[in-house]
């Protein structure tokens, strides 16, 4: 059964509350017009949900989504249609579409299935895209139904206008769809699926990397949205009783477009915000866009007043708020004392975490190597991490270790070569699909979801897998064990560097890895915070018997904490053992020095400082 915690059905009611009390102002104090207007908001609001559910989570601006509002208006039109009317607008419907007038309701139901069978379709492809490539395919989808519309003329009444329909919406039906819109939006933005979109949004290699399935999430998302526009579309024309296809087009996908951004694209207050103050401007401009006679003073008739106007708008909010009105955050989650009103009884994070998967067996990475384009990156690489165990990987700069480590969490798929565990050639796996596998990782570049708070991060990671505990209790002891539960709710790119590095290992660990890579996690820290992530990836790596890999420059680090060390060169493997045997190693010595030699010639050695040269701490020359 699908739970919808407090805060969810917290941030519904204060979103929703303000489309009541413009419904209540709008038909005690201005009947009439004010109505319309109100009710024309409320169709507004569910249309811009409808994109904000696809592109606010994903990141992905669609321009796609008033094709799905036509396809609701006109198929839900074609139902319900008086059929005396049809006979003089529609004279060449075929027999089977002909005199049904339908009521509102079941045409709305048919038109949404209609909406989502097309959503469906498109979506397919459409998931599969990121990015700008994704937006102009959603570009090509609006032209693509316009241009439909238009020639299916027996249907649709060509480029004329689609008159006859039953006018079955007015502020009381609109009002219960917006709030149901309010609430699907807002619902699926705090589901866990909505939480792993918005983390592939902020970053889709980390995502995966953490078990999300981008495409699959995607395309929920926009098969979602898109049923909304639909909604919209089809109340529109019962709105509105006659339209053209020009009416979904360019024009209002502009105008919603707008609305979302303005509110701001992420959040389900700034889309019904954004509304609210774009229909204000429109309002406001139209009354002055056919000039104005103050007495004295004539405006003159100004042609695109309300476009030009809707434009600057944008760029005013934008150039001060990056992130819209509203910010990345919803209102309810900004007001703190309604936060800590919504936020259900936290229990303590359990003394234990959950332990880590089964330990038996190894890591095994097996004749390993890639080639990007002739140039070899990684050959024959050739050892096993064990549970339990630090495994230090170690070369210098452009030897291959992060080539090696994006190969063995599938981010980079090998050119030769497997990484078994339990019999599986886990490079052989999509991306998403590695953590099942019992394998995490960190990235050289912290790479966090940026946007999200702190226990959000956590949670994505924890989301991966079904189990008894909830993914936010999980997320929780995570943090606890890191050290990182004080900062739970802060937005996770407000933290200082290493409390980001150490966030990373913490949704990292959510995964209950059997396995966990570490690229470089002492970078950039300073002694202390060096210092404390030593103690950090001993206790865990004893407590949960993890196995690590860990590639660091520090050497010092890599002296301590490992019990095997590998070593690269050049995309070579020259040698494996304990630190002592690297130490005594001529070959690794021999790396170090000839690369001494060489950048002497040009700038101050890094690895002197960093202690692995002969005589430094760490590594001693062997006698
Ligand atoms: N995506 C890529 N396309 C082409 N060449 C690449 C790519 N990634 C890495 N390389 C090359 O592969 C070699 C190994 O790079 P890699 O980043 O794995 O080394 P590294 O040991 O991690 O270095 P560093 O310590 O500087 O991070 C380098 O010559 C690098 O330029």
């Amino acid at each position: 059964m699908v739970r919808v915690r407090r805060e969810t059905v917290v941030g519904i009611l204060v979103t929703s509350l303000p489309l009541l009390l413009a419904a209540l102002v709008a038909s005690l104090f201005f009947p009439g017009s004010g109505e319309r207007l109100v009710t024309l908001f409320m169709i507004n609001v569910i249309a811009v949900l409808g994109i904000g559910i696809y592109a606010g989570n994903s990141g992905i601006v669609s321009f796609g989504h008033v094709g799905f509002m036509a396809i609701g208006a006109y198929a839900s039109g074609l139902l319900t249609i008086n059929p005396i009317v049809q006979k003089t607008a529609l004279p060449h419907l075929p027999d089977w579409l002909a005199g049904i007038g339908m009521p509102f309701l079941p045409a709305l139901a048919i038109a949404l299935l209609i909406v989502a069978a097309v959503a469906v379709l498109i979506g397919i492809p459409v998931a599969r895209l990121g990015g700008s490539s994704a937006s102009i395919a959603t570009l090509g989808f609006l032209v693509i139904v316009h241009v439909v519309l238009v020639a299916s003329g027996d249907f649709t009444r060509g480029s004329q206008t689609f008159f006859g329909i039953p006018r079955a919406v007015d502020l009381w039906v609109a009002l219960p769809f917006a709030i149901a819109a309010v609430a699907i939006a807002r619902a699926y933005r705090d589901s866990s699926a909505g939480l792993k979109l918005r983390a592939s949004r902020e970053d889709e290699i980390a995502s995966t990397a953490v078990g999300v399935n981008v495409r699959l999430h995607r395309f929920v998302a926009w098969v979602v949205g898109a049923v909304l526009a639909g909604a919209a579309g089809a109340l529109l024309a019962h709105f509105l009783g006659a339209f053209s296809p020009k009416d979904f087009y360019f024009n209002l996908t502009f105008v919603l477009l707008a609305m979302l951004i303005l509110g701001g694209i992420t959040t389900v207050s700034g889309a019904v915000g954004g509304t609210a103050v774009i229909m204000v401007i429109i309002e406001l401009l139209r009354k002055l866009e056919g000039g104005v006679d103050l007495g004295a003073i004539a405006l003159p008739t100004v042609f695109g007043l309300t476009d030009i106007g809707i434009g600057i708008a944008i760029l005013v909010v934008m150039y001060r708020l990056r992130d819209g009105l509203f910010g990345v955050r919803e209102l309810d989650e900004r007001l703190s004392w309604l936060s800590r009103f919504a936020a259900e009884a936290k229990s303590a994070p359990a003394e234990t975490p959950a332990p880590a998967a089964a330990t038996a067996g190894t890591l095994r990475v097996d004749n390993l190597g890639k080639t990007f384009a002739g140039l070899v990156a990684l050959e024959k690489a050739d050892f096993e991490v064990r549970p339990g165990l630090v495994t230090g990987l170690i070369g210098p700069n452009g030897a291959g270790k992060s080539t090696l480590i994006n190969s063995v969490s599938g981010i980079v798929p090998p050119s030769t070569g497997r990484v078994m565990i339990d019999g599986i050639d886990v490079a052989s796996l999509p991306v998403h699909a590695v953590p099942a596998a019992g394998l995490a990782r960190t990235f050289q570049n912290i790479r966090l979801f940026r946007n999200l708070t702190v226990l959000e991060n956590v949670t994505v990671a924890a989301s991966a897998f079904k189990d008894r505990v909830d993914p936010r209790e999980r997320a929780r002891q995570a943090l606890a064990e890191i050290g990182l539960d004080r900062f739970s709710d802060r937005l996770a790119g407000t933290l200082s560097y290493g409390a980001q590095r150490r966030l990373e290992i913490a949704r990292a660990l959510a995964l209950k890895p059997r396995y966990l890579l570490l690229d470089e996690p002492a970078a950039g820290m300073n002694s202390a915070e060096t210092q404390e992530l030593m103690y950090v990836l001993d206790r865990i790596r004893s407590k949960h018997r993890l196995g690590l890999l860990l590639v660091e420059h520090d050497l010092k680090l890599i002296m301590r904490l490992c019990d095997v060390v590998v070593v690269l060169n050049k995309g070579q493997q020259i040698a494996i053992g304990t630190p002592a045997e690297i130490q005594a190693n001529p070959a690794v010595v021999e790396a170090y020095i000839g690369r001494r030699r060489s950048s002497r010639q040009t700038q101050p050695d890094p690895l002197e400082a960093g202690g692995l040269m002969p005589g430094a701490a760490g590594l001693h020359h062997p006698a």
